[in-house]
């Protein structure tokens, strides 16, 4: 699914109306009809109070159609309207006039603290505010009253988005946004969505087709896209059936210190499991017997050195190299790496300690071949890239930096973020249960075993991330949050496979429950 700013999703507005020959009007009355259909279906006719807090523009509006709808079904429904500027939006006006005409009266104007209702916990407040239209932080009187709305136990439901977040540019305030139960989001999920600064406002979504203008939608270069079941069902590369193990590649992972010979485990583990025909593990000497016995199907090569890596030497042409688990910062290490950088010039996954020895040694940079894989977590990519300011400063360093250095960065977190140049994919599996150690060395595996199966560098990662995520939530299902280890993501990798062939999602039903 795409992503768009607020600034294509007007232009997407506009090519509707002009395309299906409807009023914007119309397009609102879509818009809040399935809002009213989303409640309704839930509701049954219950008769809890319904407040609902219009804005003065267009997000307001939709407020007001809801507000219609429901009270012409027999809710219990009071309507406001928060009155923070005379610039009411046309369409705004237009449904004032028609709730009136409804229901013989005027909406609640609030124009101060003053105006605050009261509201029990057991009712429900929808906030139709401000949608991607926010050009401000809200101050004052406003901002006071979604604190106000914050403080209230009430399910809050938010049209669009969470009233005082921007749908793609910084937060400003997080005193003054509203932290949403639910959101009903128009057409496309918003970037502010899945970024960490921004994320906990929206909890839920779901996304609401309002039947925007498809060519627009699909000609459109999207600011992200987001990537589920249906996407990762499109990447992956079926099996041929005359395949044998050369057919898959052979894979090289180079891990392990002394006490950290586990990361290598892992990693050679999942790599397998995702599909490598043949897996090769460089290790320090001391992980020759660990990786013989933990993992028979691996072929072991040491380096002469007992307790870390010094010299990468390897008797075959690896069809992929997942370089850095748990290898350690010693000096002789940081040479190995920049010797492989420059024998090999094939795209490596590049993690863990790989990653801090580059951002100490930052002429290593320049040696990694083209088209890499980069998978930092934040600390290491802090390390590598400097501090930012804010979430959006964050994308638009790490943008610079992959388009500069031609590299895939992997910016792993709870919505794990793929850059390559100007391009972002967002993922949408995975839990908190995976921040467990060795998850990682697990997903360096994967993309690496992907990688030597033929999948490029980009369609590695995507797909590699996803499908280590639905792994991950396999084994949340079985054993909740705390207990999943590493480990138990790289048993589930063949449940993840199954779950992905098993049927087709028909796109617009994806959502985003999380
Ligand atoms: N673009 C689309 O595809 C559609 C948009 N619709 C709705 O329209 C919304 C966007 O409407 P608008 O562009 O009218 O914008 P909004 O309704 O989000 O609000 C903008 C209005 O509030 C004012 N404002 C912004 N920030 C403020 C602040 N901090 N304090 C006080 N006033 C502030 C603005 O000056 C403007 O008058 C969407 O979020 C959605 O709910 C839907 O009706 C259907 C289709
Ligand atoms: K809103």
């Amino acid at each position: 699914m795409k992503i768009f700013s607020s600034e294509q999703l007007y232009e997407a507005d506009k090519a509707t109306v002009e395309r299906q020959e409807i009023t914007s009007e119309a397009l609102m009355e879509r818009a809040g009809t399935q809002i009213f259909n989303w409640l309704h279906q839930r509701m049954q006719g219950a008769p809890v109070p319904i407040h609902i807090f219009c804005g003065i523009g267009d997000n307001g509006g939709d407020g007001l159609v809801v507000g219609r709808l429901l009270i012409e079904h027999g809710y219990n429904v009071i309507v406001y309207v928060v009155n923070c500027s005379d610039k009411r939006s046309k369409n705004f006006l237009l449904n004032y006039g028609k709730i009136k005409n409804a229901t013989k009266k005027w909406p609640i104007l609030m124009k101060s603290e003053a105006d605050f209702p009261e509201i029990n916990n057991e009712d429900i407040i929808v906030d139709a505010i401000f949608g991607i239209g926010l050009n401000r932080c809200p101050v004052g009187w406003v901002k006071k009253l979604i604190q106000y709305l914050n403080e209230n136990k009430a399910f809050k439901l938010a049209i669009d988005i969470p009233s005082g977040l921007f749908s793609n540019s910084p937060l400003e305030d997080k005193e003054a946004v509203v932290n949403a139960n639910h959101t009903l989001t128009f057409q496309t999920p918003k970037l502010a969505f899945f970024l960490p600064e921004t994320a906990s406002f929206v909890s839920n979504f779901d996304v609401l087709d309002i039947g925007l203008d498809l060519e627009f939608l699909q000609n459109t270069e999207p600011l992200a896209q987001l990537i589920s079941k249906p996407e990762a069902q499109r990447f992956y590369k079926p099996r041929d059936k005359f395949g044998h193990k050369g057919t898959y590649g052979h894979a090289l992972i180079v891990a392990g210190s002394y006490g950290k010979i586990g990361a290598a485990v892992l990693s050679t583990a999942a790599a397998f499991r995702i599909g490598a025909g043949m897996v090769s593990t460089f290790v320090p000497k001391c992980g020759y017997n660990i990786l013989q016995t933990s993992i028979p199907e691996a072929m072991v090569i040491t380096d002469k050195e007992e307790a870390f890596i010094s010299d990468i030497t390897v008797d075959f042409e690896p069809s992929a190299i997942g370089i850095g688990m748990g290898i350690g910062k010693n000096k002789a290490t940081v040479e190995a790496l920049k010797s492989i950088f420059q024998k090999k010039n094939i795209p490596f996954v590049i993690d863990a300690d790989a990653l801090n020895n580059i951002s100490e040694n930052k002429e290593l940079l320049k040696l990694i071949p083209k088209n890499s894989v980069l998978t930092p977590h934040p600390g290491e990519l802090k390390r590598l890239i400097g501090e930012w300011k804010d979430d959006y400063d964050k994308l638009e360093k790490v943008k610079k930096f992959s388009g500069k250095h031609g590299l895939v960065v992997i910016i792993k977190g709870a919505y794990t973020i793929i850059v390559y140049g100007d391009k972002l994919y967002i993922n949408t599996s995975g839990n908190p249960g995976m921040a467990t150690a060795g998850s990682g060395d697990a997903l360096s595996g994967v993309i690496t075993g992907l990688l030597s199966q033929g999948y490029d560098p980009l369609l590695a990662s995507v797909f590699g991330v996803y499908i280590h995520g639905r792994a991950g939530d396999i084994a949340f299902g079985q054993m909740g949050y705390e207990a999943v280890m590493a480990g138990d993501i790289i048993d589930n990798l063949a449940e993840a496979y199954l779950d992905l062939l098993e049927q087709p999602e028909i796109e617009n039903e994806s959502n985003g429950e999380q």
